[in-house]
Order: structure tokens, then C-alpha cells, then sequence
């Protein structure tokens, strides 16, 4: 999997966020981008993942050098951030079952064994609206860590972790491999281990 941008560009009315924006994302690697408040770190990766239309540029998805359909990117992502909502009206238990009947899990892992594997067995048959906004942050990453998806995507990922949740969370980032990591950060001990650290003022 590879992700390539040329001269990739997004202005939200008459204000640029970022223009020029020239990247080759490989698989196997991680990419952090980094900068202030509002510096467009989240546009950006909402744009690369197609979540938000480019103003400018162009994006490409392939799969040895054969490219992947703008309809079909999402199939091979996984996003988790702060402004993505989960179903709120499902358990933990539907909403992995759910999850996993358009994006299944790595190694045949099923929706029990998920839910264990966050630390959230006690709250699997209840309902997400019901889950503390830390407990929401452990379910989108237990999601985007053990979906079979080739490219990972974290928005602020240990945003309302407490201390146990951001140590799952050192753990279990490390382990991905082969798979395109792509991480939004303000704070060094979500990313101290990426080697492509990307300041996004550069763009402006
Ligand atoms: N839907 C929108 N409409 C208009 N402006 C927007 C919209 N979304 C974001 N912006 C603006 O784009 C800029 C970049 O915002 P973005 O959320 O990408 O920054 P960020 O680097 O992720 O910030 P933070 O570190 O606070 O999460 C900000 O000035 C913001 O106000």
C-alpha cells in the first residue's frame, strides 16, 4: 500500500489550511504530523483518508503500483479520532459484530475476544452512549488497532485515556508492523517511537 499526494491543498472558505503538500506514505512505516493548535493536522488527515474533498491536488491510493478506486479507499483504513462517532444506540458487543461484518478483525479474532483485548468485557452488553469518553477512546482503538485494514490512522490517540489506557496504548502501537501508521499528535509519548515526524507549519 502506498499513498502518494502532489500538490495536495484545503481551504475551508477564503483560509488555506495547507497548500503543496507533496507525500509518499509507504506500508511499513509511520508518519507523525505534528504542529500547534488549529495548525490543520486533523484536516489533513481527514483528507488523505477521503473523509474531507481536497481543494487542490490530487491523492492516490495503490497496491503495487496499481491504483485503488477513491470508492473503495475505505475499505483498507481504519480512522480513530476524537470528532468520529461510534453508533451510540449499540452494546460493545453489536457494535464489534457490526464492525466485523464489513471489516473483520485481524487473525480470526471475534467480537468476545475483542472486548477482552481492550479491557472492556465488563461493558460489553452495554450501550456505547452509556461508555465514559475514555471507554469510547479504548473502543476506537481497539478497532483501529485489530481491524485487518492496511492503513492506520490516529487522531490524538490517547486523548481521555487514563495512565493504564495510554500504557495499552505505548503497547499496542508498537506492534503494528507492515501496515501504513499514520498519527495526528501534540504530545511526544503518543509518537516517540515513529522516526518520520512531520511539522505541518511547513504548509502553510
Ligand atoms: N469544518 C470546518 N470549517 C471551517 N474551518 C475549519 C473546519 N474544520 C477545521 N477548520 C479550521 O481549520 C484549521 C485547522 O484545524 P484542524 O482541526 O485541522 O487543526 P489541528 O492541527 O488538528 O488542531 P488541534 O491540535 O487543535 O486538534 C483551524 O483553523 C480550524 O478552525
Amino acid at each position: 500500500m502506498q499513498i502518494t499526494t502532489e500538490r495536495l491543498g484545503k481551504r475551508f472558505r477564503r483560509e488555506w489550511i495547507f497548500r503543496n503538500v507533496d507525500l509518499t506514505l509507504l506500508a511499513g512505516n509511520s508518519y507523525t504530523f505534528v504542529g500547534p493548535n488549529g495548525s490543520g493536522k486533523s484536516t489533513l488527515l481527514q483528507t488523505i483518508a477521503g473523509v474531507l474533498p481536497a481543494s487542490e491536488g490530487t491523492i492516490r491510493y495503490s497496491v503495487e503500483e496499481k491504483p485503488v478506486e477513491i470508492d473503495d479507499w475505505f475499505r483498507h483504513l481504519v480512522i480513530a479520532a476524537p470528532y468520529l462517532e461510534l453508533i451510540e444506540e449499540l452494546t460493545l458487543l453489536e457494535l464489534l459484530t457490526f464492525h466485523q461484518s464489513f471489516k473483520p478483525f485481524k487473525n480470526g479474532i471475534t467480537p468476545d475476544q475483542l472486548c477482552e483485548l481492550m479491557y472492556l468485557n465488563h461493558a460489553r452488553n452495554k450501550e456505547i452512549k452509556a461508555f465514559s469518553s475514555g471507554m469510547k477512546q479504548r473502543v476506537k482503538l481497539g478497532l483501529a488497532f485489530y481491524s485487518d485494514a492496511s492503513i492506520v490512522i490516529l487522531d490524538e490517540p490517547t486523548s481521555n485515556l487514563d495512565k493504564q489506557g495510554v500504557a495499552w496504548y505505548s503497547e499496542q502501537v508498537r506492534q503494528l508492523s507492515g501496515q501504513l501508521l499514520l498519527i495526528g499528535s501534540n504530545q511526544p509519548d503518543e509518537y516517540d517511537f515513529c522516526p518520520n515526524v512531520i511539522d505541518i507549519s511547513r504548509w502553510k
